[in-house]
């Protein structure tokens, strides 16, 4: 259980034994992300990913965590046309998804929408700075509020999330003085990714902070690397190779006794016909 005042810490997971990990550790929420469709799907970025995987990756994960919020990313698309379809999406992914809240991306014109959503009773958490589903607007992955304008207009989507009823929101790379002053500045807590240690709590994927990746890959410079999952993996993989090329694995205590009185009999039988 987090103490009050201490930060929030969210972990996006995507698979049942991932958020299973995630739970067990003590994580205060697990986010489905649609980096699942980078991160899990090998897309090329998170404009492709469709409701129904989001759900069954939901239901995944919503399956293993126990103890930690749950929280499900609406994907782009799901939620942009109108207040109204963006309600549809999300019961469906508390009824499908089996989540506990949502999360969608946008700042002050999304206002209307979070605010429709949280008027049904569905928790949502906000995301405003960089905002990957619109990466092509944006002009790429590109960090956000670097100026004097653009701080002021990342402080404005702060407080219109706010007031729209989200019980929090993420705020990804913004440099972290705008950030931790925006944080002072609202009563919900911002989760910072790529925003520094002045927001009330902290996330990153899964897949980058425990090292599930190839040496090489490049990665966002917040992500810090707390283990080397790829290296580990690929050791195991390469030695079960090796194993059953050279006939050590599977060994007798791998396998199922057969008494020796049934073995004879089963001998003679197929050896008549
Ligand atoms: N796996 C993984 N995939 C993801 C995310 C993640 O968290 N991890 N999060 C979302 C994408 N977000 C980013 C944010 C920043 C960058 C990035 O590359 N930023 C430049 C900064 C560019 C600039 O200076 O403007 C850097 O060097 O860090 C890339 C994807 C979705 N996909
Ligand atoms: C990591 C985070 C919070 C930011 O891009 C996210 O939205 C995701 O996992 O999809």
């Amino acid at each position: 259980m987090r103490k009050r005042g201490e930060p929030i810490t969210v972990l996006t997971a995507h698979d049942f034994p991932s958020a299973h990990v995630a739970d067990a550790a003590g994580m205060d929420v697990v986010l489905v992300g649609d980096s699942l469709a980078m991160v899990a799907l090998g897309m090329e970025d998170t404009s492709e990913v469709t409701v129904d995987e989001m759900l069954m990756h939901c239901r995944s994960v919503a399956r293993a965590t126990k103890s930690a919020f749950t929280v499900g990313d609406l994907p782009m698309g799901s939620y942009e046309v109108s207040p109204e379809q963006a309600l549809q999406t999300a019961i469906r992914f508390v009824k499908e998804g089996r989540v506990q809240g949502v999360k969608l991306e946008g700042g002050k014109e999304m206002a209307p929408t979070i605010e429709k959503i949280t008027r049904a009773g569905i928790p949502v958490l906000g995301h405003i700075g960089l905002t990957p589903q619109r990466q092509n607007a944006l002009g790429g992955f590109r960090v956000q509020g670097k100026t004097c304008a653009g701080a002021l207009a990342v402080l404005e989507d702060a407080l219109a999330v706010q007031e729209a009823g989200a019980f929090g929101m993420v705020i990804e790379a913004v440099p972290a003085e705008v950030a931790g002053a925006i944080t002072t500045k609202l009563s919900v807590p911002t989760i910072g990714i790529g925003s520094g240690s002045g927001c009330a709590g902290q996330v990153l994927v899964q897949v980058d902070m425990s090292g599930y990746f190839p040496p090489g890959r490049f990665i966002p410079k917040f992500v810090k690397k707390y283990g080397d999952v790829w290296s580990e993996s690929y050791r195991a993989i390469e030695a079960y190779r090796d194993e059953v090329k050279g006939r050590q694995y599977p060994a007798q205590e791998h396998t199922y006794p057969i008494r020796e009185e049934e073995l004879e009999a089963f001998a003679k039988a197929t050896e008549e016909s």
